[in-house]
């Protein structure tokens, strides 16, 4: 099912459309569609096509469901995740393996990283600002995922270097950040693009699954509070088309 809040909002606030779906798989495909559509679109238009991709399990399907698709030349579309672990990219929690085999019927497609081979982050922050700064163009999609914690991307609620990747006067690209707690199931620095780069876009895509993180999501764009709920930041791109994806 499809359904739109308020079609045409006033003011400086995006408006989100929502999109349910039956199941996770058909999530995957009706997203995939959305980006096939805006991909070809691009390429009609423009050299490339410009993806950012978020990590996290939710989008897996989606970016299968993608790479299978038919008439996009792959070896013009340019996907970066959106953000990245300080790990070694061999580490089992290093996102781009994943991000990688889920795109690997993608023939062609270049996938950039945030973070140096050895995850040094430092190191990496620095990488990650020089290989946006050269590539300055609008996305034409960003997806997002969502944790419990109401984080998208790697914008964690509590992190210290939060404020300055939410600041949308900042000309970076791309930061560290340091969750705080780290979350014990992936505990390690991360690098995030900065939600000013981020809503930068065309489209954004926020995908989530479950009643949880639904009611999450929901109680994050009711208050608006980025500082809080860092996933509000997608009301706060009123030139981008905004779709919610759900499923049980
Ligand atoms: O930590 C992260 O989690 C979110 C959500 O992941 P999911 O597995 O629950 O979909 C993800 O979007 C983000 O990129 C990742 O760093």
């Amino acid at each position: 099912m499809t359904g739109s809040t308020d079609p045409r909002s006033t003011g400086a606030r995006a408006t989100p459309e929502w999109h349910e779906y039956s199941s996770a798989e058909r999530l995957g495909a009706g997203l995939a569609e959305k980006l096939a559509a805006i991909c070809v679109d691009a390429l009609n238009e423009r050299a490339l096509a410009w993806l950012a991709l978020a990590g996290g399990r939710t989008p897996l399907p989606a970016y299968r469901h993608l790479a299978g698709m038919p008439g996009i030349d792959w070896g013009r579309v340019v996907a970066v995740p959106t953000d990245e672990r300080c790990v070694p990219h061999e580490h089992p929690a290093c996102n781009l393996s994943e991000l990688g085999n889920a795109l690997h019927d993608a023939n062609g497609i270049s996938i950039i990283t945030l973070t140096r081979p050895d995850g040094d982050a430092e190191a990496s922050a620095m990488f990650a600002q020089r290989e946006l700064n050269a590539r300055a163009q609008p996305f034409d999609a960003v997806v997002l995922g969502m944790g419990a914690d109401a984080h998208t991307a790697s914008l964690f609620p509590g992190a210290a270097q939060l404020a300055a990747a939410l600041d949308l006067q900042t000309h970076e690209d791309a930061l560290r950040i340091d969750p705080d707690p780290l979350p014990p199931e992936a505990p390690f620095a991360r690098i995030t693009l900065t939600a000013k780069r981020l809503l930068r876009t065309r489209e954004l895509h926020v995908v989530i699954t479950g009643d949880a993180k639904r009611g999450v999501l929901e109680r994050a764009l009711a208050s608006g509070d980025v500082h809080a709920h860092p996933i509000a930041i997608v009301l706060q791109a009123p030139q981008a088309h905004l779709h919610l994806h759900w499923s049980p």
